[in-house]
């Protein structure tokens, strides 16, 4: 069975932020993952992490002004000088948790712009660098148009060209399960062809991003056939409980803590 990092973005929500830590640690996670750790300062994280006893799995770099609708500064080519500084930010926050998995969103840009995909390797190459003396990998994630309107990475097969392409050691792929499947579908072959090049994964259910088990997929069949492939690495919870969050952890089976 997969190593499950609980989502603190999506889960716990009826407690505070830095209250979820604890919670989920309670509920039998050995790790988290979040989007976004900025409103707190890297010491608070990295002490309800210790105190709990969980590995943070992965979290993102900072936006741009995610309120205001933006999401992900590396196509972005006007925006370079900001999305180096968040590339510093990220890391300071990443040295201070032990996170080994940093996500780099895109922004919003026309999939098909070479300017944009100019800019979006140029951004890649740089955190690549910054983070492979401190061992961390960089996560290129594609994300389906439904929920992200406009987002420039919506294709697996394009991020893997991407990384092909890079050639870098340290970039590899957010396999989420639930942007998979509704972008190609054919999930099982998908895990097979892209484990190699594959950092980490996500689960949610499809269509209505809540608990593993509860949509289209066969979720169990999948960690299964995780396990087939000898994935070593976390998946992440990033869904929306559909009711209360511990009141949906049926299905979740604990790892031992190591
Ligand atoms: O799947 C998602 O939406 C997240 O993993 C993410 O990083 C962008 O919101
Ligand atoms: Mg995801």
């Amino acid at each position: 069975m997969p190593r499950f990092a609980a989502n603190l973005t999506m889960m716990f929500g009826e407690w505070s932020f830095l209250d979820r830590f604890a919670e989920a640690a309670e509920a039998g996670f050995t790790a988290v993952e979040f989007l976004f750790p900025y409103e707190h300062q890297p010491a608070e994280i990295a002490d309800r992490l210790e105190r709990n006893g969980l590995e943070q799995a992965l979290f993102n770099l900072p936006p741009g002004d995610w309120a205001a609708g933006e999401r992900g500064l590396a196509a972005l080519p006007e925006r370079a000088a900001e999305f180096r500084d968040s590339v510093a930010r990220a890391l300071d926050y990443a040295l201070a948790t032990k996170a080994r998995r940093l996500h780099v969103m895109a922004g919003l840009a026309p999939s098909g712009s070479a300017e944009a995909g100019a800019a979006y390797r140029e951004a890649l190459r740089h955190a690549c660098a910054a983070a492979a003396p401190h061992g961390i990998d960089i996560l290129i994630e594609p994300l389906n148009k439904r929920d992200m309107p406009g987002y420039f990475l919506d294709d697996f097969g394009m991020a893997a060209d991407i990384i092909a392409e890079l050639g870098l050691p340290n970039l590899k792929l957010q396999f989420d399960i639930y942007h998979r499947q509704i972008l190609h579908g054919d999930v099982t072959r998908g895990l097979e062809a892209l484990l190699p090049i594959t950092g980490h994964i996500q689960i949610a259910s499809v269509p209505l991003r809540q608990e593993p088990g509860t949509g289209e997929l066969d979720d169990a069949r999948l960690f299964a056939t995780l396990d087939e492939l000898d994935y070593a690495g976390f998946v992440g919870c990033e869904y929306r409980p559909r009711a209360g969050t511990l009141e949906g952890l049926a299905w979740f089976v604990r790892a031992p803590r190591r």
